[in-house]
């Protein structure tokens, strides 16, 4: 049994070895295949990617070929784009031209249609004119002679209806001028100026106008005090009366509005005169050549009114010059700057005519009224480059502006020649008050000279001797306004007024030296005027 066992366990024993082997030689021979087939699947897999990259490499060029190809197909897409887009813009402008010459062509339509229907209507009206001409003569004859009558009537009526006019424009002129005299052909208006925000109301002198509500002729003012030999002190009342005295609020609007008849005179060919006179700073540039001063106002109304006057028949010129005297010397305001105080002018009279010129001045032919704005600039510019001080010279000189006015009428024939001067003279201030010296002194005792020269000129006229001496030639002013003053021509004197206590003394003599202007009377015209002491 043993043995059984032992054989059958060497038998087991050798069957295991002989599995073990068998399995070992299966087991190597499948690794064997194992590897055989990994080798194979690497190559496989190597092959299979070598390919797929290779078809890769190709789908991608293939792609970028695609893309270029795509853009350059998109590029085409947009210059075909780019030139519909054109060629569109082109059709529409071609559009719109189309229907605006439709439009046109529609309007014109529209205007020829308009024109035959007229054209037709004039024909019926001519055919009608040509039946009615061709039909009874008596009446047509009568019809006509009718309308004539009716023609020469309303010429008639028309034509002394322009006599009429002209006629009463002829008497206006003599009557505007005989109201003229009988208000005095020498007048003295007063202006006083307003306190200016600089000076100080405690400065101010005591000024009345006790007749402002009425007819504003007269002012009031209470002097400097004054000790008496009794040792009382007193203030003195001096009233002066003129033709008109304007106060401190009035407007340049309201002075011209009294002055306006004078410019009138001008244009109705009378030589008219009117000053300003008051000492430095009173106001008389403010109210002569102040951008709403008297000589602008002036050549505007004389511009309305000529204009008014061409229906008459008038046709006006205007010409104009600015002079200035300083020193006793002429200047030419509106000339080369350069030559101020060296160029020499000469004041010419012509006795028969009445007339002034003055050698080698500039003239200006006035021909918009907005022209009087350039001279006066001009004039103020010619000044500045021959003193320091603009103001300062025009202080210390006269200036003259000359406006002569000549009209034509060229149905009745008549013709009028008139000058206007409107002058600013130089301050006033006595000799004794300015404490100049040297030029000033020299420039002082000229304004003097002229300023007295006025008042002998005036009171020489008041005496109104016939044939008697008039001292025109004393001063270069009353030389050159000979023709202006006295005669048949009107003279207006503003004496200017400053309102402080520091020029009373300068405002009482301007007032006293004004009211001996106001008593002298020339010409037809009667007037007596005081100064009264209360
Ligand atoms: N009616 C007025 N209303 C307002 N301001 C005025 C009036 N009159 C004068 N003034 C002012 O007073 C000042 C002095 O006036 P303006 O220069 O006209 O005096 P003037 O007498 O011409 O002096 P000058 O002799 O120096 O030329 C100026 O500043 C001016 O503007």
């Amino acid at each position: 049994m043993d043995d059984l066992c032992q054989r059958q366990r060497i038998e087991l024993d050798s069957v295991q070895q002989q599995n073990g082997r068998e399995i070992a030689t299966i087991t190597d021979r499948h690794q064997e295949e194992v590897r055989d087939l990994k080798r194979r699947f690497d190559r496989e897999i190597e092959d299979e990617k070598a390919a797929r990259l290779s078809a890769l490499g190709k789908l991608t060029s293939q792609s970028a070929l695609d893309t270029q190809k795509s853009q350059i197909e998109l590029e085409r897409k947009d210059r075909e784009i780019t030139t519909l887009h054109d060629g569109l813009q082109t059709l529409k402008t071609e559009l719109d031209r189309e229907r605006r010459m439709v439009h046109e062509l529609k309007l014109n339509l529209d205007t020829t249609s308009s024109n035959s229907a007229t054209l037709e209507s004039s024909v019926r009206a001519l055919k009608a004119r040509i039946e009615f001409l061709e039909s009874g003569r008596e009446e047509q004859s009568k019809s006509f002679e009718r309308c004539n009558q009716q023609m020469m009537d309303a010429f008639a009526e028309t034509e002394a209806i322009k006599e009429k006019l002209r006629r009463e424009e002829t008497l206006r002129r003599k009557l505007h001028n005989q109201v003229q005299e009988l208000k005095g052909n020498i007048r003295v208006f007063c202006r006083v100026r307003p306190s200016l925000k600089s000076e100080p109301a405690s400065d101010l002198t005591l000024m009345q106008y006790p007749d402002e509500a009425d007819d504003g002729k007269e002012i009031n003012i209470l002097g400097p005090e004054e000790r008496s030999s009794l040792g009382t002190v007193n203030r003195k009342n001096n009233t002066f009366s003129f033709d008109r005295v304007f106060n401190p609020s009035t407007q340049n609007a309201e002075v011209f509005d009294e002055i306006s008849q004078l410019v009138q005179s001008a244009l109705d060919g009378y030589n008219v005169c009117i000053f300003c006179y008051g000492q430095t700073g009173s106001g008389k540039t403010h109210t002569m050549s102040s951008a709403d001063g008297m000589i602008p106002r002036a050549v505007h109304q004389i511009y309305e009114t000529a204009q008014g006057l061409e229906e008459k028949g008038w046709r006006y010129s205007m010409a104009g010059n600015f002079v200035e005297v300083y020193n006793e010397n002429l200047n030419d305001l509106l000339g080369n700057p350069d030559e101020l105080d060296k160029k020499k002018h000469e004041i010419r009279h012509d006795m028969q005519r009445g007339k002034t010129t003055i050698t080698d001045i500039t003239t200006v032919n006035l021909d918009s009224p907005e022209m009087v704005e350039t001279i006066l600039k001009n004039a103020d510019a010619n000044r500045s480059v021959a003193a320091t001080k603009a103001n300062e010279r025009s202080s210390r000189s006269h200036s003259v502006f000359i406006l002569k006015l000549t009209g034509q009428n060229h149905i009745t024939g008549e013709r009028s020649e008139g000058t206007l001067n409107l002058v600013d003279l130089a301050g006033s201030e006595r000799l004794s008050h300015s404490g100049a010296t040297g030029e000033r002194l020299k420039e002082t005792q000229n304004i003097n000279r002229s300023l007295s020269s006025l008042g002998d000129v005036i009171s020489a006229l008041g005496q109104g001797k016939e044939g008697g001496h008039i001292p025109y030639r004393n001063s270069k002013l009353t030389y050159l306004l000979q023709f202006s003053l006295g005669g048949n021509s009107k003279t207006l004197m503003f004496v200017m007024v400053s309102p402080l206590q520091a020029h009373m003394s300068e405002t009482l003599t301007s007032l006293k030296f004004a009211t001996k202007v106001h008593n002298t009377h020339i010409g037809t015209a009667k007037r007596q005027a005081r100064v009264r002491d209360a």
